[in-house]
């Protein structure tokens, strides 16, 4: 029952399986990872202690959770390899972008599927994760639940947002950021070393995320309390948007959604 097999040990994998073998939930030895690169599972042993392997199918037998963490262009070959062996007690956990439930259950029908959106962060315990199922999986949901909730925040969600929490949540690692670069970059232009102006930006990004979290405030109130009547941070913010700060980020999420639904 408390065995966890993931199929994909990449970018995302790893995060997960890192958060997860820290957590009280799996022993590691009961997390198996399935890849290809024989690099990635070696990183994963040494680093985590968790069980590898490179055959799908001797992987998930005795695991009732399998967790799908390959590209979408990948999955079905994964599906088609595990169809015939999955037995009808196992639960699937997607995690790949833009693949519904519906069209996993074409191949495999009779296996329950929950739907995660995690990020990159839950290698530090910090992931945002989307979790979407159909009505009739609600107990499992609520494991899958308890699962992602070791490895951060959760959230369940209808599965027609799904998309949209791909791009603000795990796109959106990437495009917070940029935007960090963007500030490390200003600091060396105004004099800083880049690794201090990077320790600077860092700490910043963090105070005024958990100030947010925290105070359960608006930014922009968070905002007001910054900038000093004709001081420096509003002249820079005003600057910003002349530039189109927020539109721009508003174009680049939008543009992140309309790609994901061409995604295959
Ligand atoms: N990266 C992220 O931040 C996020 C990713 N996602 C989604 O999660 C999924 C995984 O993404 P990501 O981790 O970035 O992708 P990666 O390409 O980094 O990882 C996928 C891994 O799975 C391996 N793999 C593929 N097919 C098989 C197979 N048949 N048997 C064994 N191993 C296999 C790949 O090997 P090889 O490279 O040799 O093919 C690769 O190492 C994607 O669907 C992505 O859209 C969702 C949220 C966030
Ligand atoms: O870029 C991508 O398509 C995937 C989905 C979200 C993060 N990586």
């Amino acid at each position: 029952m408390n065995k966890i097999t993931i199929i994909g040990g990449g970018n995302l994998g790893k995060s997960i399986i890192s958060g997860l073998s820290n957590s009280n939930l799996f022993e590691a030895k009961n997390i198996t990872v399935v890849d290809k690169s024989k690099y990635n599972l070696k990183e994963v042993e040494e680093k985590l202690g968790v069980s590898t392997s490179q055959n799908i199918i001797e992987s998930i037998k005795d695991v009732k959770w399998v967790i799908l963490c390959v590209q979408p262009r990948q999955l079905n070959a994964v599906l088609q390899e595990i169809k015939d062996v999955l037995t009808k007690d196992q639960i699937l956990i997607s995690t790949v972008t833009g693949t519904s439930i519906a069209e996993i259950n074409e191949v495999v029908p009779n296996n329950k599927v929950v739907r995660v959106m995690p990020n990159t962060g839950a290698a530090k315990k910090l992931s945002m994760t989307c979790i979407a199922a159909n009505d009739d999986v609600k107990e499992e949901l609520s494991i899958v639940e308890k699962m992602f909730d070791t490895i951060g925040e959760t959230l369940i969600i209808e599965e027609r947002l799904m998309q949209a929490a791909t791009v603000l949540g795990a796109s959106g690692i990437a495009f917070f950021l940029r935007f960090l670069r963007a500030m490390i970059q200003g600091g060396i232009q105004m004099g800083f070393h880049p690794h201090e102006a990077q320790i600077i930006a860092v700490q910043t990004a963090i105070g005024a995320a958990t100030l947010v979290a925290e105070n359960g405030t608006h930014p922009e109130r968070e905002i007001d309390k910054v900038t000093t009547p004709q001081g420096c941070t509003i002249e820079g913010l005003n600057e910003m948007e002349h530039q189109g700060l927020s539109s721009s980020v508003i174009k680049g999420v939008m543009a992140s959604y309309e790609k994901i639904n061409t995604i295959k």
